[in-house]
């Protein structure tokens, strides 16, 4: 039986200035499912990051539901939607995004140290060792960052991403500082992990990569786009 992650209905989000108004997202419904693959493609400007921003929590909708494991979130504070991102959601950027004073293993203990229910230093330790192991990076817990090769950071990040046990992985073009075999590598690695049951959204400009989730979205103009109009005539509809 389908378990339903999260649900967007008629999601808008409009940045206003003083001397304009762009419409960003436009009446976004989606629904993603535990142990979905979500690409979505789109051209630029039409509204990808922003729809991954509220979708993690790191941006509010202007008007809309948005309900992740039963909790409607698009009206909270700044701080509760931060309690709900760490322990929901994970990231994985096109920049990595660690730190590089910190060692490989506490880049990834991190998130951990700061989650409301403190974990015991062996929890963590047992959490942290058997994300390492699964990007193949447990012989690296003491290297910085910058002391390793892209597809390796990329790795680390794949890793610090999966280390809260997170309903939901946002990735917002993995590959796009990598070259094309260590690009193909983290794509495999992230196949893999949904195989095994972890749900991904990820935001992709190459079509090889999108064709390896399990659903295809494309947005334009702030709107997500009919599956069979994506590459003819496209007519705007909900995405369930
Ligand atoms: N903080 C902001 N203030 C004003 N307008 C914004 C802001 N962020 C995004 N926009 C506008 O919202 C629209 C959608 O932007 P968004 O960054 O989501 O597009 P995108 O599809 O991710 O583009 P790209 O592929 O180029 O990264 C664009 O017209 C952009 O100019």
């Amino acid at each position: 039986m389908k378990e339903t992650i999260l649900k967007m209905s008629d999601i808008t989000k409009v940045f206003s200035t003083e001397e304009m108004e762009t419409h960003a997202l436009r009446g976004i419904n989606l629904e993603i499912d535990k142990g979905d693959f979500v690409s979505i493609c789109g051209p630029s400007g039409c509204g990808k990051s922003t729809l991954l921003s509220i979708l993690g929590l790191l941006d509010m909708p202007s008007t809309g539901s948005y309900v992740i494991e039963g909790t409607e979130v698009s009206q909270l504070s700044l701080t509760a939607a931060a309690h709900i991102r760490n322990e929901k959601i994970g990231f994985i950027f096109q920049s990595f995004n660690l730190i590089d004073e910190l060692s490989v293993y506490d880049n990834i203990a991190l998130p951990l140290r700061y989650r409301q229910n403190p974990m015991s230093h062996s929890d963590i330790d047992q959490a942290v060792m058997s994300c390492l192991t699964k990007v193949d990076m447990a012989h690296r817990t003491k290297h910085r960052p910058n002391q390793l090769s892209g597809g390796q950071q990329q790795r680390i990040a794949i890793a610090r991403a999966l280390v809260g046990n997170p309903a939901l992985l946002l990735v917002d073009e993995p590959t796009g500082n990598l070259d094309s075999k260590n690009g193909d590598a983290v794509m495999d690695m992230l196949k893999t992990l949904n195989l095994e049951g972890t749900t991904l959204c990820m935001v992709t400009h190459d079509p090889r990569y999108a064709d390896m989730a399990t659903r295809k979205l494309h947005l334009l103009d702030g709107k997500i786009l009919a599956p069979q109009a994506q590459t003819a005539h496209p007519t705007l509809v909900d995405a369930f």
